[in-house]
């Protein structure tokens, strides 16, 4: 293939530092590559992300990516909705970023280290409900904007601390920034947190094959594809929020040898705001399979909420 593919992507720094990774690694491959900068309604739009819904940021690159504009669609893959799009296919899940959520506090503190009252910012229901949990006494507050703008609100003394995705501040270069990265067993990450989707048009199986050989990581794919099929099946039982994070992982079989793993947790939010729990080993080809038998726990855990004690 020796025509220049155009990769469609968003103007801010975090898609452009997704998109140029991409770039760089199919230029690597000795394949000419273009940005095209595509502007979303969710990059318009100072509302938040909860009124807007998802799909905000994605859907417009889509159908750019659909229509033939570009040939090629980088996306923040916890961005995307899990209803899948039958005119575009998942030709790459590159290698994921480090998916924990990070905190970066004023004066170097941890989450332990903030005394009660502490004003935290953070957007994400997900993020709210499991900090809540920790019954730290912490005064959560709502925050939306790019890395920088919630940043700037710790850095100008406004709030005491944020949570944001570990993976944008690598991104963005801002690493420093963080102050402690929250181990998952207290705060478990958006399904597919830190990693990326590369979509091309279903039919355009040269591009399809050529990202697929290029970048894509089995073990990423494997272990976002439980999380988001976790999602999706929680979805369609409720609404709550959703925090989920799987990987291979290496394992004995019965004679001792080496063999490889799926491990798996989850939490999900009752509508009082208490936190459900589950987590499961399964086998890496059935990935969706461990995922929705997650999402099944789950909900069996909140019917069994619901109908109380002794019913
Ligand atoms: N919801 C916005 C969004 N989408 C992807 C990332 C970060 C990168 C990633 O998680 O892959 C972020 C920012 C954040 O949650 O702090």
């Amino acid at each position: 293939m020796n025509k220049t593919l155009r990769i469609g992507t968003r103007g801010s720094a975090l898609a452009m530092s997704q998109s140029s990774t991409v770039a760089e690694e199919l230029e690597r491959a000795g394949y000419a590559t273009e940005l095209v900068r595509v502007s979303t309604p969710g990059d318009r739009s100072r509302a938040p992300i909860t009124e807007i819904g998802v799909g905000v940021f994605t859907s417009a690159l889509r159908e750019s990516l659909a229509h033939g504009e570009v040939d090629v669609a980088v996306h923040s893959f916890k961005d995307l909705p899990t209803t899948p799009d039958p005119r575009l296919s998942l030709a790459a899940v590159p290698v994921r970023e480090d998916p924990r959520d990070a905190l970066v506090a004023r004066d170097g503190l941890t989450l332990g280290e903030l005394p009660p009252g502490s004003a935290v910012g953070t957007g994400s229901p997900r993020r709210v409900s499991q900090l809540e949990a920790l019954g730290l006494g912490l005064e959560v507050r709502g925050i939306r904007g790019n890395v920088d703008t919630r940043m700037r609100k710790v850095t100008d003394g406004e709030l005491d601390a944020i949570v944001l995705a570990r993976a944008g501040l690598a991104r963005v270069g801002r690493l420093e920034m963080i102050t402690e990265s929250l181990d998952p067993l207290q705060m478990l990450p958006a399904p597919a947190q830190g990693a990326l989707a590369v979509e091309c048009r279903v039919e355009d199986v040269d591009t399809e094959h050529l990202l697929q050989s290029v970048m894509d990581d089995s073990a990423s794919r494997t272990a976002v594809a439980a999380e988001r099929a976790m999602l999706a099946a929680l979805e369609a039982g409720c609404s709550a929020p959703v925090g989920a994070l799987a990987g291979v992982v290496e394992d004995l079989d019965e004679d001792g040898r080496s063999v490889q793993r799926l491990s798996m947790r989850g939490v999900v939010a009752t509508d009082d705001n208490e936190l459900l729990r589950a987590s499961a080993t399964g086998e890496t080809t059935a990935a969706e399979q461990l995922g929705r038998d997650m999402a099944d726990q789950l909900l069996d855990a909140r019917a069994a909420l619901l109908d109380g004690p002794g019913t």
